[in-house]
């Protein structure tokens, strides 16, 4: 798992290398410098680039840029330097750094470095292939101002490789907000990972991410309390539920779906296959009995019990007692793919929570509609909430753009006040625990933004957690090996060709790859 800072950790790292190791800043700087420089280097293969343009801003991320070009420079690349401060503007590390740059430009005649003066001033950059933003880092403060919004606006049209030292440019990174964003191919973040690059627009614009140093390794990191996380590999294989091997299928987890509906027979199907893909013992799909021919067409190992709808293809309070039995029977429940709208489903949902306390229920689609508003007067111990963006923001009744301006302030809120676990699915989707942790998944791809596929999640973790105690892992597991089997599904099927189905067939092969991987 890698801890994922605030940008307010970085700088009091700086503050500590500066002031208690007695570091002069500019050595930092020139750390910073270089070890951007080999990143770059590192992450594009020879005769990628030659020509490289850096756009130098007014603080010290504009200083690492005037560094950096010199870098560029004594390694024989042609350089353009823009600089948005003039001299008189620049101080400290900067300044001294602009100055050295500025002398040492003039020995390379293929090189130069211009004072930006209107956005015309960038047309110098059309020859670059590589292009630096340097302009804002760690002290970027607000929205961008008028004039910078125009010049990422350039930038983001031209042709070229593009790299943002520390941070692109307008993100906020302690919101991974922001509205006129530098889009970046790789961002070398400087010292720590800041959890703002992870997530929300960070994810959409810092392309590759990797870390750069400022000279003072990781040590004085471990001391920083963090709850940001970003899953790795290893973390979905420890969170993988043990095999014992005496096991027998009622000891191996016992999962009873509650899905679907006349309206939607394939979510129910979804879900249900999934679980026993996903190494559950045994299955039970609760479907209505009047159209339980359409579900068992569908339906691969799990058994379907048909409970009497009377024709009205949908689940109601009264069947509560009918399923009473599996439900006490099952380790997990799946509630809500497919699952329908009306009063009686609803009813049958507030009962479900009400009788089980403490089992654990993964609670998606439409039980999420079933307490939107309500939730408060249930207790979600145990329970795991896999609400999209708009699911979320529906139950919390506030818009999904507050939602998105305060993403893991509101997620790590809600799951402590209540008590549960929330899978907040998206690109990227984020696990929050109730002790106000934060697991963010660095998996999966575009391809599965497409109706069904977090009908299969729900019945991944519905399996995991009713295999294993540990609700935690299980989840982090789950939710990495969802988005993995989709990876390994690209040379396939490509990010078009991806179907649900085609994610619970991979499960296993996305279970093989993470453990040879390991043993
Ligand atoms: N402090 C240190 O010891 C180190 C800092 N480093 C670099 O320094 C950066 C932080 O430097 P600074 O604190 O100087 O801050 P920045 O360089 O990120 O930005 C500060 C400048 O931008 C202006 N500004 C801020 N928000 C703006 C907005 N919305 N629109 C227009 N202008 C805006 C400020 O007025 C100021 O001139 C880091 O991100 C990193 O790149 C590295 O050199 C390593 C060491
Ligand atoms: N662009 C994307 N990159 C990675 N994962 C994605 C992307 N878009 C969607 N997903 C994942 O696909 C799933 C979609 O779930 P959901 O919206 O509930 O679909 P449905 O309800 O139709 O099954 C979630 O696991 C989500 O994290
Ligand atoms: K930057």
């Amino acid at each position: 798992m890698i801890p994922l800072f605030s940008s307010k950790d970085v700088r009091e790292a700086d503050n500590f290398a500066i002031n208690i190791l007695q570091m002069p800043s500019i050595v930092l700087m020139e750390n910073a410098a270089r070890s951007i420089y080999e990143a770059i280097i590192e992450n594009f293969s020879e005769n990628e680039f030659y020509n490289v343009g850096i756009i130098c801003g007014k603080g010290n991320n504009g200083g690492d840029g005037f560094t950096l070009a010199r870098h560029f420079l004594i390694n024989e690349f042609d350089v353009t330097i823009i600089s948005l401060a003039n001299e008189n503007e620049l101080k400290g590390d900067a300044l001294t750094n602009f100055i050295i740059t500025k002398k040492l430009i003039d020995s390379y005649p293929n090189s130069k470095m211009i004072i930006y003066q209107s956005i015309d001033s960038l047309a110098l950059l059309s020859d670059c292939d590589l292009i630096v933003d340097a302009i804002l880092g760690t002290g970027s403060k607000g929205s961008l101002s008028n004039e910078l919004q125009s010049i990422v606006n350039y930038l983001n049209k031209l042709e070229a490789y593009k790299i943002s030292v520390d941070i692109p440019t307008g993100l906020n990174v302690e919101t991974a907000t922001g509205e006129t964003i530098y889009k970046a191919d790789l961002t070398v973040t400087l010292s720590e990972f800041k959890t703002g690059l992870f997530y929300g627009k960070g994810y959409s614009h810092c392309g590759k991410i990797v870390k750069g140093s400022i000279g003072i390794g990781d040590l004085y990191y471990e001391t920083i309390q963090t709850n940001d996380y970003l899953i790795e590999p290893e973390d979905a294989f420890y969170g993988l539920p043990e095999k014992n091997i005496s096991a027998h299928k009622y000891s191996n987890g016992k999962v009873l779906v509650v899905a679907g509906s006349g309206k939607y027979v394939g979510a129910a199907c979804l879900t249900a296959n999934a679980v026993l893909r996903s190494g559950a013992g045994a299955c039970f799909l609760a479907f209505p009995k009047s159209i339980k021919n359409i579900a068992l067409e569908k339906l691969e190992s799990p058994v379907l019990i048909a409970y009497e709808d009377q024709t009205k293809e949908f689940v109601n309070l009264e069947n509560y007692d009918e399923l009473k039995e599996k439900i006490d029977w099952a380790d997990s429940i799946a509630i809500g793919p497919g699952l329908g709208r009306e009063n009686g489903t609803i009813q049958f949902i507030h009962k479900l929570l009400e009788e089980n306390k403490n089992k654990k229920i993964v609670i998606d689609a439409d039980a999420l509609f079933a307490i939107n508003k309500c939730y408060k007067n249930f207790d979600l111990s145990n329970k795991i909430l896999t609400p999209h963006h708009k699911e979320f923001a529906d139950l919390i009744s506030i818009s999904i753009d507050e939602l998105e301006n305060n993403l893991l302030n509101i997620g790590r809120t809600f799951s402590v006040e209540n008590n549960c676990y929330l899978v907040l699915k998206g690109a990227p989707t984020i696990i929050f625990n109730p002790m106000g942790e934060v697991f963010i998944n660095s998996s999966g791809n575009v391809g599965m933004a497409k109706f069904g596929t977090g009908d299969v999640l729900t019945g991944v973790i519905a399996s995991f957690v009713a295999q294993s105690k540990e609700i935690e892992n299980s989840l982090i597991s789950a939710v990495y090996l969802h988005s993995l089997a989709a990876d390994l599904l690209i040379p396939k099927k490509t990010e078009y060709g991806i179907i649900p189905q085609n994610i619970i067939e991979e499960f296993p092969n996305a279970i093989k790859f993470l453990v040879d991987s390991f043993v």
